[in-house]
């Protein structure tokens, strides 16, 4: 039995996560949820999932919960909780479903305390991959991935030799802008935005689809996880969401993941591996499949992905800066605070006033994040 913590249970991928577990609750034991604010949702998790423990990071909410709740579950808040929950003896396996940089120190907390991660957040990948990467390798745990293009990556490398890898072809829908031009981008509403094509998720990863800063967050995940030069790993737009990433081999072959776009699929895979189990998901039925179609993306008009280039070959502090910016940029975006394009103004400005520190520390990061955040706020609220 592998007995689970899921951080962001109340989440699109927590939710998903949740489910993967009743269908296979033989296999998955919850024995700690956690949540920012939604105590309503996670007392009903706590009810059906009976944990040992449940978080709340917002003191508040720990509150009005703590005041009602008579079950045996333990109740904690704030970051302590998170670690508390991260590290505890009662699991095995950390699911990290929260959003942000929040992830960050209760992943990396697990990763010392010897506990395998299902990776979601991909921020703490982008922010501080090497030291994450270093500290598993030290402690020799898992990172399986759970976002759909660094699964299908996994499988696509699986039993492969690294030194023949030709290229990474990690796909990107194209958002919900695809074939549009910057000057079609300067009035876009947030509900345009959060309209995904092909995926239903979180506010905050969609209008980084929308951006390519997704897909840009992602090209600095692959290249932590699979250690392959940012000259490798090349994105191409297929608008269908069905191939969810592909190898290119030094003999031309090319090896894909296929699958319907249901996260219960890589959620499942990547708290199951190596076990193939069944999944409710949709299964593909190429008889009534449509075409498959492939682009270039257009990084002069969503200059996200070429930020992420950027910073994540300049390295060190640089994919911090870029995260937090885009963090606090998106925020105001969806607060109707700045307009859609401005989100790119923002993280190049903060890019190109940061002077790089080369092998940051933990806690540099901290501070490097906290810094930025307080400079763009001051910027875009003009306080
Ligand atoms: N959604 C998807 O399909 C995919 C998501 N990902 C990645 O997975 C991560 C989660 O995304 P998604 O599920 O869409 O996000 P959501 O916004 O739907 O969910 C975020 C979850 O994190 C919780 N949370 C936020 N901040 C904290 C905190 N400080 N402490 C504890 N819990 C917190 C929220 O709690 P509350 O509800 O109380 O606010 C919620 O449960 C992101 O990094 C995203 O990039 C990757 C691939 C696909
Ligand atoms: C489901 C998933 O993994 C998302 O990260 C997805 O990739 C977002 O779609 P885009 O390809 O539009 O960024
Ligand atoms: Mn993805």
């Amino acid at each position: 039995m592998k007995k689970i913590a899921v951080l962001g249970s109340t989440g699109s991928i927590g939710t998903q996560t949740l489910d993967v577990v009743r269908n296979h609750s033989d296999f998955l034991k919850i024995e700690v949820l956690a949540a920012n604010n939604n105590d309503e949702l996670l007392e009903q998790q706590i009810n059906e999932f009976k944990p040992a423990m449940a978080i709340l990071h917002n003191k508040e909410a720990y509150e009005k919960l703590k005041a009602r709740y008579v079950g045996e579950t333990k109740l904690y808040y704030g970051e302590e909780g998170l670690i508390e929950g991260a590290t505890t003896d009662k699991i095995d396996t950390v699911v990290t479903s929260l959003m942000g940089f929040a992830g960050l120190r209760p992943t990396m907390r697990a990763i010392e305390a010897g506990k395998n991660i299902a990776l979601a957040n991909k921020e703490t990948l982008v922010v501080a991959g090497d030291l994450v990467m270093k500290k598993a390798r030290e402690k020799q745990i898992e990172i399986m991935p759970i976002d759909s293009e660094h699964g299908a990556l996994f499988q696509c490398l699986h039993g492969e030799d690294m030194n023949k890898v030709d290229k990474l072809l990690v796909t990107a829908s194209g958002g919900p802008f695809r074939g549009k031009k910057i000057e079609d981008l300067k009035n876009v509403s947030v509900k345009q935005c959060l309209s995904h094509p092909t995926w239903k998720m979180g506010r905050k990863i969609t209008i980084d689809s929308a951006s390519l800063m997704n897909k840009g967050l992602e090209v600095i995940e692959a290249k932590q996880l699979y250690n392959v030069d940012y000259d490798k790993i090349q994105v191409v737009v297929h608008p269908q969401s069905i191939i969810h990433s592909m190898v290119q081999y030094v003999d031309g072959s090319v090896i894909a993941q296929l699958g319907s776009t249901d996260m219960r699929l890589p959620i499942q895979y990547a708290l199951t591996y190596p076990e193939r189990m069944v999944c409710p998901a949709e299964k593909l039925d190429f008889w009534q499949m449509k075409d498959l179609t492939f682009e270039k993306p257009d990084t002069d008009t969503f200059r996200g992905l070429a930020l992420a280039y950027e910073a994540g070959k300049i390295g060190g502090s640089m994919p911090c800066v870029m995260n937090a910016a885009n963090e606090i940029a998106v925020e105001a975006f969806l607060n109707e605070q700045i307009s859609f394009l401005d989100i790119y103004d923002i993280i190049e400005e903060a890019m190109q006033s940061h002077i790089t520190l080369v092998e940051p520390e933990l806690e540099d990061l901290f501070e490097i994040d906290s810094n930025i955040r307080k400079q763009v706020k001051e910027k875009i609220y003009k306080c």
